[in-house]
């Protein structure tokens, strides 16, 4: 097999993949409004709320009734073809391919297209082995489909999988060629008890390859954790997330017979788990604000700042506001919050959101926390949830991997030491500050405990959710 990588980078107008062609990743800091879709975009912190005005048309649905393919698969190659083509973010791509679909079918596509955008560099390493000529991006991105549904995805026969990635292709010439390379993957399979070759990971070289993840990446890993660690984390990358929501103790008492899912966490009585699928934005519950859908490695983050009713609570970098509403409802709506957001479009986007969960005591500033004007030593609280580069939360946004850069990390590190110097100036003496990114790069761990910080890490392979750090300081 050949192991060549290539990031993000399309090939345009039929041609081998190419590095590059990813949208640049700049620091991360956002997370699209919205449950468990919610987190993504390239390094956090950059994207535009709300869905992008730039949605293609929907799937080509055809017309014939018996149509091989199917609405969902050809949502999956919509999405797959808008993040290898435009850069564009797997859930805003999905957000537009799967409009209308009904809820199975959304499930189904969502699962192809976030399941062959994550493992992109498996799959082309597959591919590899047998094309040696450049493919148009439509072709490349139903090969992915097919291979990913022959490769990871129990229960469809491989032969419905290869009729329709075969369709998904057309009317491209190239859907000849998926036919082939497909047959040739099964019957390579078959020649291996069924499972693909692909490389040990036993070097970081092999484990970038079998896991899907950039090499880079993969070697920081190892230096820092080891082997062992390392695959486990790599794996828990590709796995599901789990879907958990907050009940909105502001709305709802804890126990509300009408909130779906089980509570499951002693730490998180407002956490419940959901099994089997949520249509979380059409449930009615979540209009009302009785809920919102929140990972847990969140959670103890807001958890961490124990904010007290009637205490005045900073927080700098606020949407899409998870944090912020917890803080409220840990609050009893009483007290006052400061959220500051950069981003004018995500801060009112907050500001609804505010609205709809009844957090009546937040102020919501559309400016950028490092000119803000805020009294010196005025705030018993300050929660600095800081722009990262995400790599805690690569299992809930596939194409995050192929967008972040190495550059990137020093970048955000740089903007995190800033605004860390805002928390310091604005709490006061006596007061808190807890400081959380949602990545697992020691580079931007700030507030250790040689600080005197309390620490704690959260990592999807142990703790099931969203990898986390956070420190809580406590000030003389
Ligand atoms: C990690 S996200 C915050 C997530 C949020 N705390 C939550 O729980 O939903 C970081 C946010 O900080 C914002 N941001 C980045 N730099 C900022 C700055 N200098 N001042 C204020 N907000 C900033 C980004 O736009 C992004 O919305």
């Amino acid at each position: 097999m050949s192991a060549d990588r290539r990031p993000g980078g399309p090939p345009t107008g039929g041609g081998r993949p190419r590095p590059g062609g990813g949208r640049p990743g700049g620091p991360r800091g956002d997370r699209p409004a919205g449950p468990r879709g919610q987190r993504s975009g390239g390094p956090r912190g950059d994207r535009p709320a709300g869905p992008r005005g730039d949605r293609p048309p929907g799937p080509r649905r055809p017309s014939a009734v018996d149509d091989r393919a199917g609405v969902a698969r050809r949502a999956a190659h919509q999405v797959v073809l808008r993040v290898l083509r435009d850069g564009a973010f797997a859930d805003r791509a999905l957000h537009g391919a799967a409009e209308g679909l009904p809820p199975r079918e959304r499930a189904q596509a969502k699962r192809l297209a976030f399941g062959a955008i994550q493992r992109r560099l498996t799959l082309d390493h597959v591919l590899g082995r047998h094309v040696d000529r450049q493919l148009d991006l439509e072709v490349r991105a139903a090969l992915h489909i097919g291979l990913y549904e022959l490769l990871f995805s129990d229960g469809t026969p491989s032969r419905a999988a290869v009729a329709a990635a075969v369709e998904l292709a057309k009317p491209n010439q190239g859907f000849r060629l998926v036919n082939a390379v497909l047959r040739r993957v099964i019957d390579e399979d078959a020649t291996t008890e069924g499972r693909p070759r692909l490389p040990a990971d036993d070097t970081p070289e092999g484990a970038a390859i079998r896991h899907s993840h950039p090499l880079w990446l993969v070697r920081r890993w190892w230096e820092w954790l080891g082997p062992n660690q390392t695959r486990a984390l790599l794996a828990a990358g590709n796995r599901p997330v789990e879907l958990v929501l907050r009940v909105n103790a502001l709305k709802a008492p804890l126990d509300d017979p009408e909130i779906p899912g089980e509570p499951f966490d002693d730490e998180l009585p407002e956490a419940r788990r959901i099994t089997g699928g949520l249509d979380v934005l059409g449930h009615p519950g979540w209009r009302a604000g009785r809920f919102v859908a929140m990972s847990r490695g969140s959670m103890h983050a807001s958890r961490a700042v124990d904010p007290q009713p009637g205490e005045r609570v900073l927080d700098l970098c606020a949407a899409p506001g998870g944090k912020t509403t917890h803080l409220a409802a840990l609050m009893g709506g009483e007290g006052s919050i400061l959220a500051l957001e950069r981003h004018r479009g995500r801060a009112r986007a907050l500001a609804r959101t505010c609205e709809r969960v009844g957090a009546t005591n937040v102020e919501v500033r559309g400016e950028d926390a490092l000119e803000a004007q805020l009294d010196a030593g005025s705030f018993d609280r300050v929660l600095l949830d800081a722009p990262c580069s995400g790599l805690g939360t690569l299992a809930s946004h596939p194409d995050l991997r192929w967008r972040i850069k190495e550059p990137d990390l020093a970048e955000v590190a740089r903007l995190q030491a800033r605004l860390l110097e805002v928390a310091r100036r604005a709490v006061r003496p006596g007061g808190r500050i807890v400081y959380s990114v949602c990545t697992l790069n020691p580079g931007e761990e700030r507030l250790g405990t040689a600080d005197g910080a309390t620490i704690r890490r959260l990592w999807p392979h142990k703790d099931r959710t969203e990898g986390f750090y956070v420190a809580t300081l406590d000030l003389p």
